[in-house]
């Protein structure tokens, strides 16, 4: 199975273009759509998820159309989206029970058992007869990747899951993400790097609209391998490194500023060579691009 979106292209009523010619090559797996606010990610992913028309392009998923055949898509798509509101008062067993319901499992032992595995496996058992209204961030994430599941997807979207949660329970969204099966796409928009470091195996970078990078993870740090460097400076120099060379990433260290420069060799003996990861390799993207749109 393989999703194919081809120069997709949506421009909102506004003039905002959001999407510019947008084509990416989805395999099985987890693929990370990395990029800032304002990138384009949550416009791609309604357009994914049948909720908002493209101007043009193509998305295909084998041989269903996903612009077209709204119907078949949404029999095999589990979303998650930005906003995930719920209904406060009731539980997360008797919302599930409804939804599967409404999708169809209309077999009441089938569904019992479908509704107990997924409070399970998103380890809800324990609160499931609690309102929704009392669930925490990431208890609500984790109710809404329950939703996602039900009806066995083949494709999944989920966008920006773990803005806004804790460090723990980011990890438990991570293994639970992770532990979907090997046979379905999962797409997880995230503008958190390290979502993608963690979890995918293949990956695409977004910005102002436009495809800037594609491919795994490890193959997009080896071309930049070798051409990181860093360099703690005294905070009000930045703007003169801007000037003189391409400063990708500025980051605090111990109240110390570290810059990272992108450069194919040593730009003089006061920098440092740098490990390069992928968060370098995400600012190498986009910050130029950021910078230009911002001047
Ligand atoms: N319904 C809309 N009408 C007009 N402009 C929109 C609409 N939705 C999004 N935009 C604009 O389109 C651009 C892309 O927005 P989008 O929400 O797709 O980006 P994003 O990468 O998901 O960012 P964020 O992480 O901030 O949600 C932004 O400039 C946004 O303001």
């Amino acid at each position: 199975m393989e999703l194919q979106i081809k120069d997709l292209s949506k421009t909102y009523s506004n003039g905002v273009h959001a999407l510019k010619n947008v084509s990416l090559n989805i395999p099985q797996g987890m693929f990370g759509l990395l990029g800032p606010n304002g990138a384009g990610k949550s416009s791609l992913m309604r357009t994914l998820a049948t909720l908002q028309q493209a101007d043009s392009g193509s998305i295909m998923l084998d041989d269903i159309d996903i612009l077209k055949d709204k119907g078949r898509v949404r029999e095999i798509l589990g979303y998650l989206p930005q906003e995930f509101g719920v209904y406060p008062k009731i539980s997360s067993y008797n919302m599930l029970n409804h939804i599967a319901s409404l999708k169809g499992i209309s077999n009441k032992d089938e569904r019992k058992d479908l509704v107990e595995s997924l409070l399970n496996k998103t380890n809800l058992w324990d609160v499931r007869n609690k309102s929704l209204g009392t669930y925490s961030g990431g208890m609500k994430q984790r109710f809404g990747i329950a939703q996602a599941l039900i009806g066995e997807p083949k494709l999944i979207v989920v966008d920006e899951p773990t803005a806004g949660l804790d460090p723990a329970e980011r990890v438990r969204f991570h293994n639970l993400l992770s532990e979907i099966g090997e046979n379905t796409i999962v797409i997880l928009s995230t503008h958190i790097v390290d979502d993608v470091s963690n979890l995918c195996n293949n990956m695409a970078i977004i910005c102002l609209g436009e495809v800037v990078a594609q491919g795994k993870p490890s193959a997009l740090i080896e071309n930049v391998k070798g051409k990181v460097w860093k360099k703690t400076i005294d905070k009000s120099e930045i703007e003169n490194y801007k000037q003189e060379m391409q400063v990708i990433s500025t980051h605090l260290k111990s109240g110390d500023t570290v810059i990272h420069v992108l450069n194919d060799s040593q730009p003089d003996s006061s920098f440092e060579a740098c490990e390069a990861d992928l968060e370098d390799v995400y600012f190498a993207e986009i910050s130029s691009r950021m910078d230009t749109a911002l001047a």
